[in-house]
C-alpha cells in the first residue's frame, strides 16, 4: 500500500472532495482549513476504509443522498462505497484487504476517538498490571520517556514503565512501595501522547488524528512535530492530522502543511507555507503597509534595501515571506476581496526577477519584481563564470547549485548575507533605482510616481496610495 487516493461525492455539504497521499514519504501531513470546510468528514472517510460502519456510528443519515459515494484507489485498485437505502448509509460490495485495514489507524475527536474509550481496556487489564509491577515484570520504554520528558521539558517520566498484557502495552509511572499511576490517570495531554506513541509503534502506515492539539498545552504543541517527525522515518509511518493551532503549524517544515479549501466546487488540500495559512486564517493586522515576498532571502533583501531609507519611513510596515510566487500573488488577490491584511492599496507583492515574464505575474496588480533573477541565482551566475569581483571575495568554494552556494557562503562565513546583498545592489549591471524608488514611495509618503515601477511596462499606479494622516504634534 503506497498510493492512497480518495474522492468523496455528495456527502454532507461536500459536492466533491479529492485527497491523495503517498505513504512512502513517511512524514507529517498537517491539514488546516476554516471551520466546516470538511476536515472531519475526510478523516471519517479515511476511517471508513478500515471500519465500514464509520458513518453509521458517527453521522446522521441526513448527510447522505442517493448520489452519495466515496471512491478509494489504493495503488490504482478502486474500492467504491455507495449509498445503500436499506442501511441509510454507505456500503460496498468490495472486500477491503486486511493489509489495507491494518495500515490505517484513525483517531476521531470526542466522543468517538479511541483515546477516549481506551480506559475500558486498561481497567480490565489492571489486575495483570498490578501483578506485573509487584513481580517487577515490566520494561523501561526509553524512547517514550525521552519523548515525554522532551515535550513537557521535565524528568517526571523517568520512572515510566511498560507492561504488556495480551499483546497490548500499558504504561504507568512507578511510585514507591509498588504504587503506580496508570496512564489513564495522567493528564489528558500526557495520556494522548502515550496513545499516539502506541500507534506509531504499531507501524501502521497511515495514522490519522483529527484535532491533534485539543488536549495539549501551548508548549507541548510546539514540541510535538519535532518528536513525531523523527518517529515517521524510524517506524515508516505517516501521521496525518488536523489542527487549528498556530503554534503547532509554525513548527512544521516545508512539505508538511496543507490548506484545504473549495475551488471550482472541488474541496482539496494544497501545499502552503505557515505565513500563507496565518494570513488567511488569523490575519496580520496592525501594520499600515504589507510587502509579501516569495521567500525569506527575498524578505531579508527587502529589509536591506529598506535600510537605505529606513530613517525616513512614515508607515508602519511588515514584510512577510509567503513561499512560492504563485502563493504570493494568490494571497494578494485574496486580500483584494477579503481584506485580511489591509485595503488593497496597502499591500504589494515583491517577486524574484525570474518570475517577471510569467503570465500570472504579468496579470497581477501591485506586484513587482527585483531586477535580478533571484539573489541566489544572481550570485551563482557570477560564481559559474568566475566573475573577478566575486572570486576576490569568495576564493575557491565548491557548490552544486544556487541555493547550495548561498548556504555555503554564509555558513562558512565567506560572505555574510548583508555582504551578498551589497555585492549585488551596488553592481552597475543591475539597476535597482526604479525598484528602490517604488519601495520608497510605498513606505514613505504620497502616491507612487509612474516611473517608480520596476517591472518592464509596469508601474505602481494601481496602488494609488492615499496621502498619509500625520499624527497631530504633541
Ligand atoms: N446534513 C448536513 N447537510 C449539509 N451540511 C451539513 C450537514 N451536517 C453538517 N453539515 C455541515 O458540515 C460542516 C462540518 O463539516 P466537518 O465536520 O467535516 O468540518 P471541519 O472542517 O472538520 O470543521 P472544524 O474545523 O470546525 O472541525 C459544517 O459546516 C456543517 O454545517
Amino acid at each position: 500500500m503506497t498510493l492512497l487516493e480518495l474522492e468523496i461525492r455528495n456527502i454532507q455539504h461536500i459536492t466533491s472532495m479529492i485527497f491523495n497521499v503517498n505513504l512512502d514519504e513517511q512524514k507529517l501531513i498537517c491539514l488546516v482549513g476554516k471551520n466546516g470546510v470538511g476536515k472531519t468528514t475526510l478523516v471519517k472517510a479515511l476511517q471508513n476504509l478500515q471500519f465500514a460502519d464509520t458513518f453509521t456510528q458517527t453521522s446522521p443519515a441526513s448527510i447522505f443522498t442517493d448520489r452519495s459515494a466515496i471512491s478509494y484507489w489504493i495503488d490504482s485498485v478502486e474500492y467504491r462505497f455507495e449509498f445503500d437505502p436499506r442501511l441509510r448509509s454507505l456500503n460496498t460490495k468490495a472486500i477491503i484487504p486486511d493489509s489495507i485495514k491494518r495500515n490505517i489507524d484513525v483517531e476521531l475527536p470526542m466522543p468517538y476517538g479511541k483515546r477516549f474509550n481506551f480506559f475500558e481496556s486498561i481497567v480490565r487489564a489492571d489486575l495483570d498490571i498490578r501483578r506485573a509491577i509487584v513481580l517487577e515484570k515490566y520494561d523501561v520504554p526509553v524512547e517514550l520517556i525521552e519523548m515525554l520528558n522532551y515535550i513537557y521539558d521535565t524528568d517526571k517520566f523517568n520512572r515510566l514503565i511498560q507492561v504488556s498484557v495480551k499483546k497490548i502495552n500499558y504504561y504507568c509511572i512507578l511510585l514507591d512501595q509498588s504504587m503506580y499511576i496508570r496512564e489513564d490517570y495522567l493528564s489528558s495531554g500526557e495520556f494522548f501522547l502515550i496513545s499516539l506513541y502506541r500507534k506509531v509503534k504499531n507501524h501502521c502506515k497511515l495514522i490519522v488524528i483529527d484535532e491533534i492539539d485539543i488536549s495539549l498545552d501551548a508548549a507541548a504543541q510546539t514540541k510535538l512535530a519535532h518528536s513525531l517527525r523523527g518517529f515517521c522515518k524510524k517506524y515508516g509511518v505517516n501521521v496525518l492530522f488536523t489542527t487549528h493551532s498556530l503554534p503547532l503549524m509554525k513548527t512544521l517544515v516545508h512539505g508538511e502543511l496543507f490548506y484545504i479549501e473549495e475551488k471550482n466546487a472541488i474541496i482539496s488540500p494544497s501545499l502552503v507555507s505557515y505565513n500563507y495559512v496565518k494570513s488567511l486564517l488569523f490575519g496580520f493586522s496592525g501594520w499600515d503597509r504589507y510587502i509579501l515576498t516569495e521567500d525569506i532571502v527575498l524578505q531579508n533583501f527587502m529589509e536591506y534595501i529598506i535600510d537605505k531609507f529606513r530613517a525616513r519611513i512614515f508607515f508602519k510596515y511588515k514584510t512577510i515571506y509567503i513561499g512560492g510566487g504563485n502563493n504570493v500573488v494568490d494571497l494578494l488577490n485574496r486580500n483584494a476581496s477579503e481584506g485580511f491584511f489591509s485595503d488593497v492599496q496597502n499591500v504589494i507583492a515583491v517577486l524574484d526577477g525570474d518570475q517577471a515574464e510569467l503570465r500570472y505575474v504579468k496579470k497581477a496588480k501591485n506586484t513587482f519584481c527585483i531586477p535580478i533573477d533571484s539573489v541566489e541565482k544572481a550570485i551563482y551566475a557570477d560564481y559559474q563564470v568566475g566573475f573577478k569581483r566575486l572570486i576576490e571575495k569568495t576564493g575557491s568554494v565548491t557548490a552544486t547549485d544556487a541555493k547550495d552556494l548561498y548556504k555555503k557562503l554564509i555558513k562558512h562565513s565567506v560572505m555574510s548575507e548583508a555582504d551578498i546583498f551589497e555585492y549585488l545592489y551596488v553592481d552597475e549591471r543591475f539597476d535597482f533605482t526604479p525598484f528602490t524608488d517604488s519601495l520608497k514611495s510605498f513606505l514613505l509618503t504620497g502616491p507612487v510616481s509612474e516611473e517608480g515601477g520596476s517591472r518592464e511596462g509596469e508601474t505602481m499606479q494601481d496602488i494609488n496610495i492615499p496621502a498619509p494622516q500625520h499624527p497631530p504634534s504633541l
